[in-house]
């Protein structure tokens, strides 16, 4: 028997071919296969099941990590898996571990800033999982601030070892994941000090447990910082924290790529950019990006199979109610966020490229495209984990009360993904970089230099400057270079502006910082720019498949015109465009969402994602989301029994008094 499909009726009204936009979402082919056969091999093992799990303590929570990510590592041997599956696999499981700080930092962090004979030594051992690392950068009372780390590392000439110390409170290490019980070893942040001078922050690999017995090694304390916002969620991971009391490590475990301390204890500076000691950061901050868009992509599936679903109001002559997907202000809410989770998916495939570009780079010596990249890595994880973790929280509400359940999987999405708001750097802390960025390009614009890259436009600024926007009906607004020149133009206008702001006080810093909410707005003009210009780019592309381009350029003109009415005011003030092309906008806008809407469910479709991987009674796939509410609520520890613990000893006495105070 065919199982019912609540979501057929919709289905069959898609205008485009379905399996097509899956390859365009995946990336390739190729990606498309590996991610399905992944995802499959994840969602039918009872060792990924994931259905309780905000329902354990902390202590079974992480055991049944510590479990999952070594039922996972078996997988990846016993099916040779590459790196590129392994990655699935980790975000398929969807369960925060150690591991992927061991993977996404410690590996990343020796890669980038060892030599290659540590390389030799220190990989080996890591990519077997012989040894288990961790990234230990902030500490209890700096974390954005990187150089006002207190760790101190000294080295000590007469045994050729530094010795790690925590001289304050305020140095211990804290926050840094897999270290509070699992890392055997770690890549530490540290001052270095020689023959009693500072020379700043350098990372050092340091061993913290005994491989035999798991131990703390003498002078090393650590343990776990303890519970985080919500229940399973982020609790998966051991955050942890650690002091050092005068530890000693041998002179070849500091990174030695950007800077060297010679067996006398001179420290040589190499021509490699001291900031390459934040590249870790980079390489994260970058996949964070593509991250942002499957969070995004996954809470806005759920959002819109459930208002596919969900009806209310209107019954005309006894018959169905309003799907509430139909109302016009849940589309407004809802279509620009499906837009969006496209719109950071092509822009993290492109932020990829721009990396891997600059490792390549980096590797033949030539650091020019390292602020580029710095500045759009910072600015695009800033933008895209703002904006998903907002939409997550959207999306709950578009779900009505029903969102706010935790079998909905919104709630644990939302606590598991807003952390990522804060951490690889604070998202107004990393606004401020492009800021910094985009001021000092605008200053050199007079110098002949010609701006490059994702600041190209800015060797416009002439034109962008006094350019009419000649939109004069609704639909000149599709016109891609209509768009992309209403964005450059608002760009430009307000980073010039707020340079000239900067101009009028005689201390830079100062401006910088009395000017900052402004600049953070500045910032974003800029970072929306790149996703529109990169989303524009994207379709000039050879896409295949009977609709599915046709879709893009609607799902592109919508993410513009939502970004250009939601930031109308600084469209308008900076002329741009007048108070009447922004209505023709909203106009457009609307007749965009009509289009989009019997597309809607075909669209998150294409995400490919599992009901396992969901987590969500309100998205699964076949729509029946009622029963499944329904049969769910039963399962609940509270209706284990009828009558509830606590009764005898809580409840009845107060209903006993009660009754003797109705008879008095
Ligand atoms: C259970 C399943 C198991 C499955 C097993 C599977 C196997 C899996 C396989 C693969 C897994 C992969 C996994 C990947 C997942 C990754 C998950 C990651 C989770 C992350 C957890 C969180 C970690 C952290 O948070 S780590 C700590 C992060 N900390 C920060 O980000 C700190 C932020 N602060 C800063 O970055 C700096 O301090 C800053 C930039 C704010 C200021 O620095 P400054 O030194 O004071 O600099 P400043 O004076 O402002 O600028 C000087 C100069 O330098 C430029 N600059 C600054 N930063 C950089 C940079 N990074 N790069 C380049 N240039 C930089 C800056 O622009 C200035 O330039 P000029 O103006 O030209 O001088
Ligand atoms: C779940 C989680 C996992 C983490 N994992 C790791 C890890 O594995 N390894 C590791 O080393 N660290 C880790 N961290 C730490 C993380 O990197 C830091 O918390 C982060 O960099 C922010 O720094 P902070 O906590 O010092 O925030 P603060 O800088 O103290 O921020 C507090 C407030 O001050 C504002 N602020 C700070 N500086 C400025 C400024 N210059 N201008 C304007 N406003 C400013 C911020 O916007 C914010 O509103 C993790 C954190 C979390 C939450």
């Amino acid at each position: 028997m065919e199982a019912l499909d609540y979501h057929a009726e919709e289905r069959r009204k898609a205008e485009f071919n379905l399996d097509e936009m899956k390859i365009v979402w995946a990336g390739s082919r190729r990606n498309y296969e590996l991610s399905d056969r992944v995802a499959r091999l994840v969602a039918s093992d009872p060792v990924f099941r994931k259905d309780n799990r905000t329902m354990l303590t902390r202590k079974d929570l992480f055991k049944d990590t510590l479990r999952k990510a070594a039922h996972a590592w078996k997988r990846i041997i016993d099916l040779r898996l590459s790196e590129e599956e392994a990655n699935m696999l980790r975000s398929y499981v969807d369960q925060p571990a150690f591991t992927d700080l061991h993977w996404g930092m410690f590996i990343p962090a020796i890669k980038g800033q060892g030599t290659s004979e540590q390389h030799e030594k220190w990989l080996p051992m890591a990519y077997k999982m012989q040894i288990i690392g961790c990234y230990a950068q902030t500490e209890l009372g700096h974390g954005s601030n990187v150089q006002g780390l207190e760790t101190t590392a000294t080295f000590d000439p007469q045994t050729d070892e530094f010795d790690l110390h925590s001289p304050t409170l305020t140095s211990s290490k804290w926050w840094p994941g897999g270290l509070g019980k699992v890392s055997t070893h770690a890549v530490v942040y540290a001052r270095l000090i020689t023959g009693g001078q500072d020379h700043g922050v350098h990372g050092f690999i340091v061993q913290l447990r005994g491989l035999d017995d798991h131990l703390p090694l003498p002078g090393i304390t650590v343990g776990d910082i303890g519970m985080k916002f919500g229940s399973g969620a982020y609790n998966s991971m051991d955050n942890g924290l650690l002091r050092f009391d005068h530890v000693r490590i041998p002179r070849n475990q500091m990174l030695m790529r950007v800077s060297q301390v010679t067996r006398e204890g001179k420290f040589v500076q190499s021509d490699v950019p001291r900031q390459l000691v934040y590249g870790t950061m980079v390489y994260v901050r970058q996949t964070i990006v593509s991250d942002a868009s499957c969070a995004l992509a996954r809470a806005v599936c759920i959002a819109t199979r459930y208002s596919a679903v969900r009806r209310q109001f209107g019954s005309q002559n006894g018959g169905p109610e309003i799907q509430v997907i139909d109302y016009k202000t849940q589309q407004s809410r809802l279509f620009p966020l499906l837009a969006s989770a496209y719109a950071f998916r092509f822009v993290g495939e492109w932020l990829k490229w721009l990396y891997t570009d600059v490792t390549q780079r980096l590797q033949a010596n030539d650091f020019s495209t390292l602020p580029e990249a710095h500045a759009c890595t910072a600015g695009l994880k800033s933008m895209t984990t703002s904006v998903t973790a907002d939409a997550i929280e959207e999306c709950r509400k578009l779900c009505g009360g029903h969102g706010y359940l935790s079998n909905s999987g919104l709630p644990e999405l939302f606590a598991v993904y807003i952390p990522t708001c804060t951490y690889e750097g604070d998202n107004v802390v990393l606004l401020l970089q492009v800021a910094r960025f985009l001021m000092k390009t605008v200053s050199q614009l007079g110098s002949g230099k010609k701006p490059v890259g994702t600041t190209a436009y800015m060797g416009r600024a002439e034109h962008l400057m006094q350019c009419r926007c000649e939109v004069e009906m609704a639909q000149d607004w599709l016109k891609p270079s209509t768009i992309l020149e209403a964005f450059e133009a608002r760009a430009v206008r307000m980073s010039i502006a707020c340079a000239k702001s900067l101009g009028k006080f005689s201390n830079p810093e100062d401006g910088f910082a009395e000017l900052s909410p402004d600049l953070v707005e500045v910032a974003i003009a800029h970072c929306q720019l790149i996703v529109v210009s990169k989303f524009l780019e994207k379709l000039q592309q050879d896409i295949p498949g009977k609709g599915v381009k046709r879709q893009l350029e609607i799902l592109c003109n919508v993410y513009a015109l939502h970004l250009l009415h939601k930031h109308l005011g600084d469209f308008v003030a900076t002329g741009c465009i007048t108070p009447n092309q922004g209505a023709l906008a909203n106009e457009q806008l609307r007749l965009l969402y009509a289009q989009v809407r019997p597309n809607a469910i075909a669209l998150v479709d294409a995400f490919n994602y599992t009901d396992h991987y969901l987590g969500s009674i309100l998205g699964c796939y076949d729509g029946n989301v009622y029963q499944k509410l329904y049969q769910e609520a039963w399962k609940d520890p509270l209706n284990d029994t009828v009558v509830p613990d606590g009764y005898l000893e809580y409840l009845r006495p107060i209903l006993k008094q009660h009754i003797r105070t109705a008879r008095l």
